[in-house]
């Protein structure tokens, strides 16, 4: 049997708590993400999907429930403390990187995430073939602007070097937010081929969100319908390699 690496128990989350505008978000997920998994979520507007990203980030706390990060209790620890094992990338471009620090002075600082982190120009040469190597995987000619802030490139490429830095310091957690859907059609499919190829050949544990019925089908081991607040669907193996479009649309209907 696979690894446990994080856990959630009934948790639920409830909003504007104590006034006329109280709502549960969450309503009781129960899920176990084992080593290896890369699961694609999908869900209606208003599902719930970034809220269940946020409380396993740590950036809002679940009112009620458990998570666990390999059998150890998490609950209460902060988004700080949950860098040093999860790294998340987020739909907009300008997030996740230092815009007037260098490609290279980013990703140097990414192989310390979770620490106390320092720039040392004798470490960021030392890495310069190591990172050059890297952002030639993206295949979008990041390799070439590893001494341009970061500020200056286009949105592929900042949306590449943001999923490179989440991954440059494995992290156990890869959260995937909607990652690809800021870019054109050409970009968005680059990122998304480069994106599961890391996540494969490092056998990374990641959860991505997509509005894209079709790439939810074609990646990943595992695919999640969230409605409501809740797991409607969870479907793995043969069941989700026979998986079609109409079939997965059908679970929004009912
Ligand atoms: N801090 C908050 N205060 C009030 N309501 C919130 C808060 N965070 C989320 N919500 C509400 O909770 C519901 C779930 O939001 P969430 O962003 O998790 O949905 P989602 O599935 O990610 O949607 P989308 O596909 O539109 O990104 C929405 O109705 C949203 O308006």
């Amino acid at each position: 049997m696979s690894k446990s690496i994080l856990e959630l128990k009934d948790v639920k989350t409830i909003v504007n708590k104590g006034t006329a505008n109280e709502t549960t978000i969450l309503k009781g997920i129960n899920l176990k993400i084992n080593e290896g998994d890369f699961i694609t979520i999908v869900g209606t507007n208003g599902a719930g999907k970034s809220t269940l990203f946020n409380v396993i980030g740590g950036n809002l706390h679940a009112d009620s429930g458990q998570i666990l990060h390999n059998g150890k209790d998490i609950t209460s620890s902060t988004e700080e403390q949950r860098t040093t094992f999860l790294a998340r990338v987020f739909q907009d471009p300008k997030l996740g990187t230092a815009p007037r620090m260098t490609v290279a002075e980013n990703m140097l600082l990414a192989t310390k995430r979770g620490e106390k982190r320092h720039l040392f120009l004798r470490k960021l040469k030392q890495n310069m073939e190591r990172f050059t190597k890297l952002a030639a995987t993206m295949n979008n000619g990041l390799e070439n602007r590893m001494t341009t802030a970061t500020g200056a490139l286009s949105g592929g490429q900042r949306q590449a070097l943001s999923f490179l830095m989440a991954t440059l310091k494995r992290p156990d957690i890869l959260l995937l937010d909607e990652h690809t859907a800021a870019l054109d059609p050409h970009t968005s499919l680059n990122l998304l081929h480069a994106t599961n190829e890391r996540i494969n050949q490092d056998h990374l544990t990641a959860l991505m969100i997509t509005h894209h019925l079709e790439d939810a089908i074609t990646y990943g081991n595992r695919l999640i319908v969230l409605k409501d607040g809740q797991i409607k669907a969870d479907i793995t193996g043969d069941e989700k390699r026979q998986l079609n479009t109409d079939k997965l649309y059908s679970y929004f209907e009912d």
